[in-house]
């Protein structure tokens, strides 16, 4: 099992109710899910569990085979680089680093050999479909190339799991659904894991599994053979009815 969380458990100091309370989930290496749910339920902070980033209250979080809150702040950093990739809502690219310079970023902070640097830079130009664009600066791109260097960085490590926060919240039908359509080839071809958290049924549908997210909980956990939209649709308007 590739993540694994058990009885975790969040509540912001000024937050009334948990924001997670007491999720259990695992998640399989090669696995594409998404996670829906009303604004401010708590996805983001799960996501941010998930990824090393926040410390729970209670609960366990294991990526692969790691317990990311038994190790050091040390420790857990550098399994952050090496394990996992994060992707967000606006980006957050260098805005003074070319889009060469922002793929290498992690890779050279992890002292990584320069051929290695210069080889992997060019196989995610050419993955995400940036060739051309490797000496412009972020405000010289579009949102949707903006968020396909962002990919490109998050996957420069090799992770083992790409988490997304909202990866097409900025973005037009057209520029979501080519960076969908990237990820989704990247989860097929190389057995990449995916966690996406999203706002968009159609986003979602790109993945295997919907998790529907409540009040700090799972409240359903679907997996969804291609097509089958409307059940989970269905589902999400009943819980978001609620
Ligand atoms: N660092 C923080 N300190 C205090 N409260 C926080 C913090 N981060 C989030 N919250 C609160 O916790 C709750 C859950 O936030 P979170 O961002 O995880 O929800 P979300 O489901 O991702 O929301 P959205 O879909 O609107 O992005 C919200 O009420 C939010 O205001």
């Amino acid at each position: 099992m590739l993540i694994v969380m058990e009885g975790l458990c969040k509540r912001y100091p000024s937050g009334e109710r948990p924001v997670v309370d007491g999720v259990n989930l695992h998640v399989e290496q090669g696995e594409f899910v998404a996670v829906m749910g009303p604004s401010g339920s708590g996805k983001s902070t799960l996501l941010n569990l998930m990824g090393g980033f926040d410390s729970p209250d209670q609960g366990k979080v294991c990526v692969d085979g790691l317990s990311l809150y038994d190790l050091s702040e040390k420790r857990r950093t550098l399994i952050r680089r090496r394990k996992i990739g994060f992707v967000f809502q606006n980006y957050n690219l260098i805005p003074t680093l070319n889009v060469r310079e922002n793929i290498a970023f992690p890779m050279a902070v992890d002292r990584c050999p320069r051929e290695e640097i210069q080889m992997r830079v060019k196989q995610l130009v050419q993955d995400l479909e940036l060739e051309g664009k490797e000496e412009s600066f972020p405000a010289e791109l579009s949102g949707g190339q903006q968020q396909r260097v962002a990919i490109a960085r998050a996957l420069s490590m090799q992770p083992r799991v790409i988490l997304a926060d909202e990866p097409t919240g900025n973005l037009d039908r057209r520029r979501s659904r080519e960076v969908l359509e990237i990820l989704s080839r990247l989860h097929r071809k190389e057995r990449l894991t995916i966690v996406m958290v999203t706002h968009d049924l159609s986003a979602a549908g790109y993945a295997e599994r919907i998790l529907l997210y409540k009040d700090g909980r799972i409240e359903s956990d679907i997996r969804q053979s291609a097509g089958d939209l409307q059940h989970v649709l269905e589902d999400f308007l009943t819980i978001l009815r609620t």
